[in-house]
């Protein structure tokens, strides 16, 4: 049996929305084997992250080499990397190993507004870590914070997904989701054209660990031999899916739905009734 394998670099989310575990939720739910490297415990919850416990750069550069002493991934995201030394680290694991389907989900501050990455480390993550992407996947905050642009305007996003191209990532994802609007629109540049991708935006507030929960769909996509345009569509369709019928847990801003797509899928082939 070929097993299809992808490995999230990330931080743990203790409420299981985010992260990590967001990470091999949806790895697990497309099919593809997960693998973790943790670079930070959060105490997190619906209402917010309450604390933040990094590892050291040596527990993750250890975590790596042990993954890349014995099983090579498909295909590697990373999250939350939190310190400028923790993106060193896996910087340099990631060159080493030859992993060259990298997903970046520059993950920099949780929705509710707590800091995920040091100021002093987005240098570092430009510097060390962009060349090697794939893929990078910013939401408009993220944007924002690497390119020193406001993005009020469509153009403004094209041109903010330009300069992120020139930074080194061969695709840059531009996430729609804290733009406003009757559409989520996620608008996908390759260095010549633009490609949209759209769904309808929901209105809830349950959409703890979208992002994650999307990178991760795009990585288990790119693990699986499928074609860029394609992990997209699949993704896309994933998130759409686990917002439409998030679980509704939780006091405040709940997690996604990582069962549904799987559901919708089984119910379309009429097994479910
Ligand atoms: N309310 C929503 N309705 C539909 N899609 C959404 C909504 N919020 C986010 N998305 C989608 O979820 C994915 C993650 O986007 P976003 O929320 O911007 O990322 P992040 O969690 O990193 O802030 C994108 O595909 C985006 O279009
Ligand atoms: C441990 C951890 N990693 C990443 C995030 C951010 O998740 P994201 O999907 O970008 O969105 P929100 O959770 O902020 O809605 C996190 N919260 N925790």
């Amino acid at each position: 049996m070929n097993i299809t394998k992808a490995l999230t670099i990330a931080g743990s989310d203790s409420s299981g929305g985010a992260g990590i575990q967001a990470d091999l939720k949806t790895f697990q739910e497309l099919g593809v084997y997960g693998m973790s490297a943790l670079t930070a415990a959060t105490a997190q919850n619906t209402l917010g992250v309450q604390a933040v416990f990094p590892l050291t750069p040596e527990a993750v550069g250890s975590q790596l080499d042990s993954i890349g002493a014995d099983l090579t991934p498909d295909a590697v995201k990373t999250g939350m990397l939190y310190s400028a030394e923790i993106i060193a680290v896996t910087a340099d694991r990631i060159a080493r190993y030859g992993w060259s389907k990298l997903v970046i989900d520059p993950v920099m501050v949780a929705k509710g507004g707590a800091p995920l990455l040091k100021p002093d480390a987005v240098h570092t993550l430009i510097r060390d870590l962009l060349p090697l992407a794939r893929i990078i996947t910013p939401n408009l905050p993220e944007a924002e914070m690497l390119t020193g642009m406001k993005l009020l305007r469509a153009e403004d996003i094209r041109e903010a997904a330009r300069r992120i191209h020139a930074m080194g990532p061969e695709l840059v994802i531009m996430k729609g989701g804290h733009a406003s609007g009757a559409v989520a629109r996620d608008l996908l540049y390759d260095g010549a054209a633009f490609t949209a991708f759209d769904g309808p935006r929901i209105h809830t507030v349950h959409t703890h660990g979208t992002g994650c929960t999307y990178s991760a769909a795009v990585t288990a996509g790119l693990a699986s031999g499928l074609a860029v345009t394609e992990a997209v569509r699949v993704a896309k369709d994933f998130i759409q899916a686990a917002i439409e019928n998030s679980l509704g847990i939780g006091a405040g801003h709940g997690p996604t739905n990582h069962f549904a797509y799987r559901l919708k899928a089984a119910k379309i082939g009429g097994d479910m009734e």
